[in-house]
């Protein structure tokens, strides 16, 4: 809109625009109206004064070249670089932009870097002419090879806009739903393969990462990681065109990360886009090398004849190197928890605890985690219409307090409603990605209970895209510290209050009993113990991020809970899952304080803190045996989940957690006693 009216070239747009209401606008020609019986033919009508048809000023143009260079105007004017020698000249910041991402995609053997250029392939008209700043100034060798001949076109930190158009141009699967979203499909992997996810051990991690049973950590080798390396850049620089998004990681300024996403698909880049933090103008002018690069070439398989390589997909980190590469899967979400697994190596080593919890917070200033396991309810209950989000999924907690690790949500979209989760759905419009959802052919309507794709069906979306967002995405010491499992045994309370030793027992189990589909013939609920609420991305050992959240929950005087978002009144299968409304109830009276001064009776078995009322919840529900019609049943079941949570605890009796043994052996009696 930032043309002036006299050079805006006539096209449909201007046919609807001036005509004050809707009664004098020309229908559209398509649409609801259309579909109403025939649209009504109107004669124009002099309005104003001023007649419609020929008096408008022709366009400035000879030529359709000449007319579709009106069409765009050129990006806002790039501020100049502040450095202390002066400002650089745009042709020499242009020209190190490109030597960085040539650099990036610099085979390892071969000549220094691909010769990159600015601009989509498809597009010559726009494609600025070669300069030698794509160059790498690179002597000729005797084994120069084709790939260093040809061009790699760079399409740099795309507008969602522009990523929308490529989408749609070359992925199949992409297109534009009614609510204006991109859905698109992840291909055949529909969510994360940990046991496909390497870690290179070399003579640092060998002694600083956690290694061996439980941990996620599988080792590779360094060679091993440059064949997988090689493997991904030169399939990247195969390509006519390549993805790069420079973006940050952590709204802490002190501790931001610098991250380059190097990939083949605009769906990969949108959902960085989205997911990452997004720098201004300014900033992306000043990026400078990154800190970490991740490669995703996911359409391409790793090769099994390879060492360590047990299926066609790999997902290696190398930590030493600071890069990543994608082989053989092109479910996004591989690279936020790639990253965020990152992240869990270096943040710890300042002093800050990452987190993989929801956050948000109260009007008054108070502050809320939520961690849990996947589809438990972080994103859902940390989105409340009545409190700031920090963020969904990942955090930081510092001396300074919390930071979201990222820029964006992404939420599980299966049987979303607009009713029960309004903010979330209302994020869900143009920009957001929906994946592996299934629409209407015709009216673009997603249908958000079909699994004919995937059960995991997920949205993701800039955080701005949540009305009440706390920008920047920081926030003081959390007053509360909840932890969410769905307990499809349906044997834990709705909500019991923790002790410092409980809320850390139950931060290590980190427990959640899902059902693995709704598939006929499943009845018994799968229970998952992940250390953490996030083994899967933990690069530690699990009692180290322990000890650390002890420390600080201590500190700043946090009072951790217990919140069962499964099943009530019976196990999966004759129970029910709890209501929504009936957490979203329990929640608000933990932000509120009020269920800190309830009543409690304390559970058997896990004695658990439990309230006897809580504000819009039915009383009976708050204990699980007054839902059960069967007590015997209930008990059996009680027992055979305390059971796990002692079998799964072993492993962890021989750590000391913290500077004495007195909050170890406090954890240790802080489990089942039966
Ligand atoms: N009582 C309840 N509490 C929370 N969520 C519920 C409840 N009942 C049903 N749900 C549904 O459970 C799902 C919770 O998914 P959510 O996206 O919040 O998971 P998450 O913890 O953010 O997982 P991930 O880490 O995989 O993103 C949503 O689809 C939500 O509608
Ligand atoms: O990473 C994903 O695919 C989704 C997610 O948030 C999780 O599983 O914790
Ligand atoms: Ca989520
Ligand atoms: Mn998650």
């Amino acid at each position: 809109m930032g043309l002036p009216r006299s050079i805006r070239v006539s096209g449909e747009e201007e046919k609807w625009q001036g005509t004050g209401t809707e009664n004098s606008a020309l229908p559209p020609p398509t649409g609801a109206s259309g579909r109403n019986g025939l649209a009504k033919i109107q004669t124009h009508k002099k309005q104003n004064g001023i007649c419609h048809d020929d008096s408008a000023p022709p366009v400035k143009a000879q030529t359709i070249d000449e007319l579709h260079s009106l069409q765009k105007k050129k990006s806002a004017p790039t501020t100049p670089i502040k450095g202390t020698q002066g400002a650089f000249s745009e042709e020499e910041r242009q020209k190190q932009q490109l030597q960085s991402i040539s650099a990036s995609l610099a085979s390892l053997t071969r000549e220094t870097g691909p010769k990159v250029v600015k601009g989509d392939p498809a597009r010559k008209s726009e494609t600025p002419k070669v300069s030698h700043a794509a160059h790498h100034h690179f002597t000729p060798t005797p084994n120069i090879s084709d790939s260093a001949l040809k061009f790699t076109h760079i399409l740099y930190n795309l507008s969602p806009a522009e990523l929308y158009e490529q989408a749609i141009k070359t992925e199949h699967g992409s297109f534009i739903t009614s609510s204006g979203a991109m859905a698109t499909l992840s291909g055949a992997k529909t969510g994360r393969a940990p046991r496909d996810k390497r870690v290179v051990k070399d003579e640092t991690t060998e002694d600083e990462l956690w290694w061996g049973k439980g941990s996620p950590n599988i080792e590779m080798d360094e060679h091993t990681f440059l064949v997988n390396r090689e493997r991904a850049v030169d399939y990247l620089n195969s390509l006519d065109k390549v993805f790069v998004n420079d973006q940050f990681l952590n709204w802490d300024p002190e501790n931001q990360i610098k991250v380059r996403i190097v990939s083949a698909r605009a769906y990969h880049s949108l959902f960085m886009h989205n997911m990452c933090i997004r720098p201004t103008p300014e900033e992306l002018e000043n990026f400078g090398t990154p800190d970490f690069t991740i490669y995703n070439a996911g359409q391409f398989p790793c090769n099994r004849y390879t060492h360590y390589m047990t299926s066609s997909t790999s997902i290696d980190l190398n930590l030493a190197r600071r890069e990543m590469v994608i082989l053989g899967t092109q479910y996004a979400g591989e690279m936020k928890k790639g990253l965020f697994s990152v992240m869990h190596y270096l943040m710890p080593k300042r002093q800050i605890l990452s987190l993989h919890s929801g956050c948000n917070m109260g009007k008054d200033g108070d502050v809320a985690l939520f961690f849990g396991l996947s589809g438990t309810g972080k994103t859902t209950l940390s989105t409340d219409h009545n409190r700031y989000l920090i963020g969904d999924d990942e955090h930081c907690w510092s001396e300074n307090g919390v930071s979201n690790i990222e820029g964006g949500c992404y939420a599980k979209c299966i049987d979303l409603s607009r009713e029960k989760e309004p903010d979330i759905w209302n994020a869900i419009k143009f920009g957001a990605v929906l994946e592996n959802v299934v629409f209407d052919e015709h009216t673009r309507e997603v249908d958000y209970s079909d699994k004919s794709v995937t059960e995991n069906t997920r949205a993701a979306y800039p955080i701005e895209y949540i009305p009440n967002a706390k920008l920047p995405c920081v926030g003081p010491h959390p007053k509360n510290v909840i932890l969410l499992a769905c307990d499809a045994f349906g044997v834990l309370p709705p909500v019991s209050k923790l002790n410092l030793a409980q809320t850390m027992y139950h931060f290590i189990s980190g427990y959640t009993a899902l059902v693995a589909g709704t598939e006929e013939g499943i009845k018994e609920p799968q229970a998952t113990f992940s250390a953490c609420f996030g083994a899967a991305f933990i690069m530690l050992h699990p009692t180290k991020y322990a000890a650390m959240l002890a420390e600080k929950m201590q500190k700043h005087g946090a009072t951790g809970w217990l919140v069962n978002t499964g099943w009530s009144g019976g196990s999966y299968g004759s129970g029910n899952r709890i209501k929504l409304a009936y957490t979203r109830k329990i929640i608000d009276a933990i932000h509120s304080g009020s269920l800190l001064k309830a009543n409690y009776k304390k559970s058997e078995v896990f004695g658990l803190e439990t309230p006897t009322e809580i504000e819009g919840v039915p009383s009976e529900i708050l204990d699980p045996v007054n839902t059960w019609s069967n007590k015997k049943a209930y008990e059996e079941t009680l027992l055979k989940l305390a059971g796990l949570f002692k079998k799964n605890f072993e492993t962890f009796t021989n750590y000391k957690i913290g500077k004495d043994n007195k909050l170890t052996e406090e954890i240790l009696a802080a489990g089942p006693n039966f």
